[in-house]
C-alpha cells in the first residue's frame, strides 16, 4: 500500500487549534502520514497570543533537510514563516528536493491582531515563495497586503487572484472568511485562466481559530494522495465546513474547531440504517 506523506512548515500552537498541531490533526483525520518542520513557537489559547519565540534559521532548516533525505513526502504546506530569512531558506530548501505540490498559507496576522509575519517578509514572500506555489490560500486581508489593492467586492478578488498569480502561482485560493453581511462564505479557486467558486453557509460562531490553517493543510492532504487542485480544495472546503459547524466549545475566547467531524459525519454517512 502507498502511504501518503505530507510536511508542515509552520508554527507551534500550544493552545493546538491552529499552526502545526492543526496541521498534523487535519493529515492523520484525512489519512496522510504527516511530518513537521517548525519555525517558531508561540505561546497560544483562544484568548491570544502571549509570546512568540522563533528557531534560528539552521534549526528550521535541518528539519527539512531531516526529511529530504530519508522520508520525503507527496506535498508539502507552508503557514507561519516569520521572518525573510526563513523564507528565503524554506524556498531554497523546495527547490533543492523538487518538491513541486506546495500549498502556501501566506499567514501574517493572528485572528487577536499579534504578528506572525514580520513587516520585511511580506517582499521575500513575494518574490522567493509564490513562485514556487502551487496553491496559495490568503485570507481578505492577506490578498490585500500581497496584491497592494483592496480586496472587497467580487470584482475585487478576481483582480487581486490575477495580480497574485502574476508572481508564478499557479493556483490561488481566495478564502471569503472574512466577507461581511453575507450568510454564504465563497472561496474562489482561479487556475490562471477562470475560477471556480465553493461555497458553503456561513457559521455564526466565534470558534474560528486555526481555519485557515486547517483548510490549507486538508488542501495539501489531497495534493499528497494525488488528488488534482479543484478535487483537493473541494474536499478542504467539505472539511473544514465540519469541522467549524461542529464545534467543541473549548477556551473562553476564539476556540479550535473540531478536527474529527469530517471523519465522524462519513463514518456516519457509511453506517447501515438501524445500525444508527
Ligand atoms: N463562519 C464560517 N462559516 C463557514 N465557513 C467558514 C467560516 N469562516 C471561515 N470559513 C471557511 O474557513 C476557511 C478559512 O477561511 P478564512 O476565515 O477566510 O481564513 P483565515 O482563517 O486564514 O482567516 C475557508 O475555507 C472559509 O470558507
Ligand atoms: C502558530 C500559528 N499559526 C497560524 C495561526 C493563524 O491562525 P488562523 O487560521 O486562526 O488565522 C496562528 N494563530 N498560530
Amino acid at each position: 500500500m502507498t502511504i501518503a506523506r505530507a510536511l508542515t512548515i509552520a508554527g507551534s500552537d500550544s493552545g493546538g487549534g491552529a499552526g502545526i498541531q492543526a496541521d498534523l490533526k487535519t493529515f492523520q483525520e484525512l489519512r496522510v502520514f504527516g511530518m513537521s518542520a517548525i519555525t517558531a513557537i508561540t505561546a497560544q489559547n483562544t484568548l491570544g497570543v502571549l509570546g512568540i519565540y522563533p528557531l534560528p534559521v539552521d534549526a528550521v532548516l535541518q528539519q527539512i533537510d531531516a526529511i529530504g533525505a530519508d522520508l520525503g513526502t507527496d506535498a508539502v504546506k507552508t503557514g507561519m514563516l516569520f521572518s525573510a530569512d526563513i523564507i528565503a531558506g524554506v524556498a531554497e530548501r523546495l527547490r533543492r528536493y523538487g518538491w513541486s505540490r506546495v500549498v502556501v498559507d501566506p499567514v501574517m496576522i493572528a485572528k487577536g491582531g499579534a504578528k506572525l509575519l514580520q513587516d520585511d517578509a511580506v517582499r521575500a514572500m513575494k518574490e522567493k515563495l509564490l513562485p514556487q506555489a502551487l496553491v496559495l490560500t490568503p485570507n481578505m486581508p492577506e490578498a490585500e497586503a500581497l496584491a497592494g489593492v483592496p480586496v472587497r467586492t467580487l470584482e475585487e478578488r478576481k483582480e487581486a487572484a490575477r495580480r497574485l498569480a502574476a508572481y508564478g502561482v499557479k493556483h490561488v485560493v481566495m478564502k471569503g472568511g472574512h466577507e461581511e453581511g453575507s450568510d454564504v462564505v465563497v472561496d474562489l479557486l482561479y487556475d490562471g485562466s477562470g475560477f471556480t467558486e465553493f461555497a458553503s453557509p456561513r457559521v455564526y460562531t466565534r470558534h474560528t481559530h486555526g481555519t485557515g490553517c486547517t483548510f490549507a493543510a486538508a488542501v495539501a492532504a489531497g495534493l499528497a494522495k494525488g488528488q488534482g487542485v479543484a478535487e483537493a480544495v473541494a474536499t478542504a472546503k467539505q472539511f473544514i465546513g465540519a469541522a467549524i459547524e461542529d464545534s467543541l466549545e473549548l477556551g473562553q475566547g476564539h476556540g479550535p474547531t473540531n478536527h474529527w467531524a469530517y471523519r465522524e459525519r462519513l463514518a456516519a454517512a457509511a453506517m447501515p440504517k438501524e445500525g444508527r
